[in-house]
């Protein structure tokens, strides 16, 4: 079974614009595993433009599924892992100005770096995903890091799927298979919402995990929190 962690970035964007508690983004969190989310992701950047490091602390307690923490390896974040040990650390390797994600590791040029970090993660007892293009090669070199997982990065595929669905989910399934070879699971994630969801799913249903922020967030604004949660799920079944 693939699960949905919701990833609550954006809450917490809309918090900070006030300064204030509104929306409390603990709530959200209890409220999106109440409405059957099986995760929660946060990214929570350098800058704090919208997961605070309080905010980490803060949500541990909270959470009754998996929490799953994404971010560049240095210091800090290591540091947020070793204190909080979620069941998931993501890799990914952003610099600190980056609007967003917007690639995945070289799991060849940075192996020493990923090994020594993820060697760091899982004494903690956390399982280690690292975040890489659909590229068979650079997917199967994964495995020599020690990470556990890979998350394949999406957007390729969500901006490709608009054009030509067959094309825009085969490196997926390439990356997919060679990873799967070298023994490692594979999670998804990056601008996935209710169009591209089901295909991407019915194509690799290997798949362990998808995180969902951006798109998810968006339709609840208009759908409610509760029936969206529930209508993302249902692409997953
Ligand atoms: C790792 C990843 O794919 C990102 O989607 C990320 O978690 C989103 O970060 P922002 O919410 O800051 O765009
Ligand atoms: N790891 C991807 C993630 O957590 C959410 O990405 P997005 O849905 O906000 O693009």
């Amino acid at each position: 079974m693939t699960k949905l962690s919701v990833n609550i970035n954006k809450f917490a964007t809309l918090r900070n614009a006030r300064g204030g508690n509104n929306p409390d983004l603990l709530k959200i969190a209890r409220d999106c595993q109440r409405f059957g989310a099986e995760g929660i992701t946060i990214h929570p950047r350098p800058d704090e433009r919208h997961i605070t490091t309080l905010d980490v602390y803060n949500l541990k307690p909270l959470i009754t599924t998996e929490y799953n923490i994404e971010g560049y390896p240095d210091e800090r974040f290591i540091k947020l892992v070793a204190d909080t040990k979620p069941e998931q650390a993501t890799l990914v390797p952003d610099g600190p100005d980056v609007l967003t994600s917007n690639a995945g590791w070289d799991t060849k040029k940075y192996k020493s770096l990923l090994q020594d970090v993820i060697g760091k993660l899982k004494e903690t007892g956390t399982r280690v995903s690292i975040f890489v293009n659909p590229d068979e090669e650079l997917a199967a070199a994964a495995a020599d890091t020690g990470a556990d997982r890979i998350e394949l990065y999406t957007e390729n595929y969500a901006v490709e799927f608009k054009n030509n669905q067959e094309e825009a989910i085969a490196p997926y399934i390439r990356a997919t298979n060679a990873a799967l070879q070298r023994g490692l699971e594979i999670n998804a994630g990056h601008d996935l919402d209710l169009e591209n969801l089901r295909y991407f799913h019915l194509n690799i249903p290997q798949l362990a995990e998808v995180s969902i922020g951006h798109a998810l967030v968006c339709d609840a604004l208009y759908m409610g929190l509760e029936n969206t949660i529930r209508l993302y799920l249902k692409e997953l079944r």
